[in-house]
Order: structure tokens, then C-alpha cells, then sequence
């Protein structure tokens, strides 16, 4: 990260709802990993797209790759999970729904469901040390594994979800969006959905995929990533819209993400205003705070520069937010009034 946003942004209560934990490993973590695996020469710019640079889809996906490859044991696993959950805290987000593709490390022994233990043991670790900030956790399917991985995911989620007194949620759909098809995946994301398990799907984050878009959205899953290529403008339709305000499924929004990955040309056409215009329901987030170097309250600062937002209407987008996620009413309730406690402080 580069710049700091205004103390606005950063004492505005946040929720973040779209982060991979991969994706959102810091300057500083990478550091740590970096001294753990000298010999795998890893630098910094193979980790990290700063500000002013772009990449392709594709590379994108290989900076991923890079990171796995720091990223290969429990302890590491561990480290990375506590260290990404008190940055969000301290960056003033009260309320963290973390996803993350469970990995199965034959060298190191790790095994998928040591993966997700692991998460999950950081998670009550910094809850244990008064951190504060509510995580709760998607598991991810990464769609470039195919139906079988897909459908021993969604089982694997079912488990967590029964025995983790609600910490599992729900099930995330990601990978590089050029790949595979997601009629493959459908049998496990309608299984996912009758075990109760809340619906996050990628969905039209790159262009041509109205067929895909369409057949998923009959699913409907709860929430939506991205959404870049829904409306008619870009490339996608008014079916495609309607299904979406019909369901009112809500949109997570990554600006920086969506720039830097070049789906979107600049800041001033995301189609962040699209959907705010409308009134749809829309939740600004980073998607991969530590690839694109960015953090929420930045992003919140640039969705308000760049849409011409009043702090009155910043305050409304991460209230609202609220009602997006995937915690229980409770929890829903007890955030609304941390949201009223705070606000005097955030507005002095
Ligand atoms: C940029 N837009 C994106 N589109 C689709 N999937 C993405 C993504 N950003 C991240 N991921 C998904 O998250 C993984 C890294 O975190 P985890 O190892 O799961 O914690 C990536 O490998 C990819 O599957
Ligand atoms: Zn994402």
C-alpha cells in the first residue's frame, strides 16, 4: 500500500465481504515468507501490482501461483490468517467474511481439511485476543478444478459448517474466470444451496459469458462477485439485469481490483455507478488487498472521489452493507448498533 486514504475512511466502520486470503496478504507478510523460503527466490514485484500498474487476467493469476508457493504449511497458513485478519481490523472493518480455496500440499502434508482448520484456528486465536472484528468464513472452489473437486468441496463445507458454530457460511465460486464452464459446476453449487450454505459466485467478471451468467443466476446465489460484464452497455443484457434487481442480489464491487486487472478501462466507469444509481444493493471491497496494494478504506475514498459521494453517502454504503452479509440476524443487529455508537466519533 501506498498512500493512506483520509482518517474519514479509516474511522469509518467497515464490512468486508469480497476477500481471498491469499489475494490479500501484506507487504509485511510476504517479508516474513520471503526470509522463511530464500530459495525460492521470491521478490516483491512478483507478489504485489502497485498503483499505476496494470496486468492481464492472466497475470493476475500467475501472481497467485507465486504466493501458493510461499504459502505451503499449516504455520504458514496460520500466520497469514492472523496477520490479514488484524489488518482489516486496523484498518476499521468490524465485520470480515474471509474465503479461500482449500489447498492439499503433498510436500508439506497439508491436507484440505488441516487447510480450513487452520484458517479457522487463526480466526479464534485473534477473536481469543480481543481483536475487533467478526470473521466469519466462505469456503472457495476454484472453478478450474472441475465438477468432482467441486462437488468434494461443497462436502468438505457442509462438515465445516455443522461443526464450527457458525464460522463457515457459505461456499465462494472463483479462479480464473476463462476457464472451465459453469454448467460443470452447477450439481455442487445446488447441493451447497439445499445444505444451507449462503452462495458467493464470480460472476461476468470478463466479457461473453451470458450463458454461464444466465444459467447460474437461476440458481439464484446470494451474493454476487463483480457482476463487470452484467448490464447492457458492456456486453451483457437487460435479462441479465432484471434477474439480478428481481432476486436483489448483492453486488460485491472491487474498484482497484477490476482496474489494475484492466476488465474495467478507469475508475470513472466502473460500473459501481450503475448499479448505485439504481439503488441496487452494492458493497465496495478489495477482493486481493495485498495483490493490488490497496485496502477498504481506500477503496471507499476513491469510490467517493471518483462518484462525487458525500460522507453522509459513504456512511449509508457501509451501513447497508450490513444487511449483505451473511451473519446471522443477531450479529446483523449488534453491527447496527456498533454502526450508532460510532458515528458521532466518525463525524466529529
Ligand atoms: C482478480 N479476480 C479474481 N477472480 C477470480 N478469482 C480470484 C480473483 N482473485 C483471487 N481469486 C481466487 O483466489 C485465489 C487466491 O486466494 P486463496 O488461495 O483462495 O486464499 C486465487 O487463486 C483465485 O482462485
Ligand atoms: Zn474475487
Amino acid at each position: 500500500m501506498e498512500k493512506q486514504a483520509d482518517i474519514f475512511y479509516r474511522e469509518l466502520p467497515k464490512v468486508e465481504l469480497h476477500a481471498h486470503l491469499n489475494g490479500s496478504v501484506s507487504f509485511q507478510t510476504i517479508e516474513k515468507l520471503i526470509a522463511r523460503k530464500p530459495h525460492l527466490n521470491i521478490e516483491h514485484n512478483m507478489t504485489a501490482i502497485r498503483n499505476g500498474q496494470r496486468r492481464t487476467m492472466d497475470e493476475c493469476f500467475r501472481v497467485f501461483k507465486v504466493i501458493h508457493q510461499l504459502v505451503d504449511t499449516e504455520e504458514d497458513i496460520f500466520m497469514v490468517a492472523k496477520d490479514v485478519v488484524n489488518e482489516f481490523a486496523a484498518d476499521g472493518v468490524k465485520y470480515l467474511e474471509l474465503r479461500s480455496t482449500p489447498r492439499e500440499e503433498i510436500k508439506t502434508g497439508l491436507t484440505k481439511r488441516r487447510y480450513v482448520e487452520t484458517v479457522l484456528e487463526a480466526v479464534k486465536q485473534c477473536k481469543g485476543d480481543g481483536v475487533d472484528i467478526d470473521v466469519r468464513f466462505l469456503v472457495a472452489i476454484d472453478r478450474r478444478n472441475g465438477t468432482e473437486v467441486a462437488m468434494e468441496t461443497v462436502k468438505l463445507a457442509e462438515e465445516f459448517m455443522l461443526s464450527t458454530d457458525g464460522l463457515v457460511v457459505g461456499l465462494d465460486l472463483s479462479g480464473d474466470p476463462t476457464v472451465g464452464h459453469g454448467r460443470d459446476l452447477l450439481p455442487a453449487l445446488v447441493r451447497a444451496k439445499n445444505c444451507g450454505l449462503k452462495l458467493a459466485l464470480h460472476l461476468s467478471e470478463v466479457p461473453s459469458q451470458l450463458e454461464e451468467t444466465e444459467l447460474l443466476l437461476t440458481l439464484p446465489p446470494d451474493r454476487i462477485g463483480h457482476g463487470t460484464f452484467l448490464h447492457p452497455d458492456v456486453g451483457g443484457s437487460q435479462t441479465l439485469v432484471d434477474a439480478v434487481v428481481k432476486n436483489n442480489i448483492p453486488l460485491e464491487l472491487c474498484l482497484t481490483s477490476n482496474v489494475k486487472g484492466q476488465t474495467v478501462p478507469c475508475y470513472s466507469e466502473h460500473h459501481f455507478k450503475f448499479w448505485y444509481q439504481m439503488g441496487h444493493p452494492s458493497v465496495i471491497c478489495t477482493d486481493d488487498k495485498g495483490v493490488f496494494s490497496t485496502d477498504l478504506s481506500q477503496e471507499y475514498e476513491l469510490a467517493a472521489t471518483t462518484f462525487g459521494l458525500s460522507h453522509e453517502d459513504v456512511w449509508k454504503l457501509s451501513q447497508q452493507a450490513i444487511d449483505c452479509t451473511f451473519a446471522p440476524e443477531t450479529l446483523k443487529q449488534q453491527l447496527k448498533q456498533r454502526w450508532i455508537d460510532l458515528r458521532p466519533r466518525v463525524f466529529r
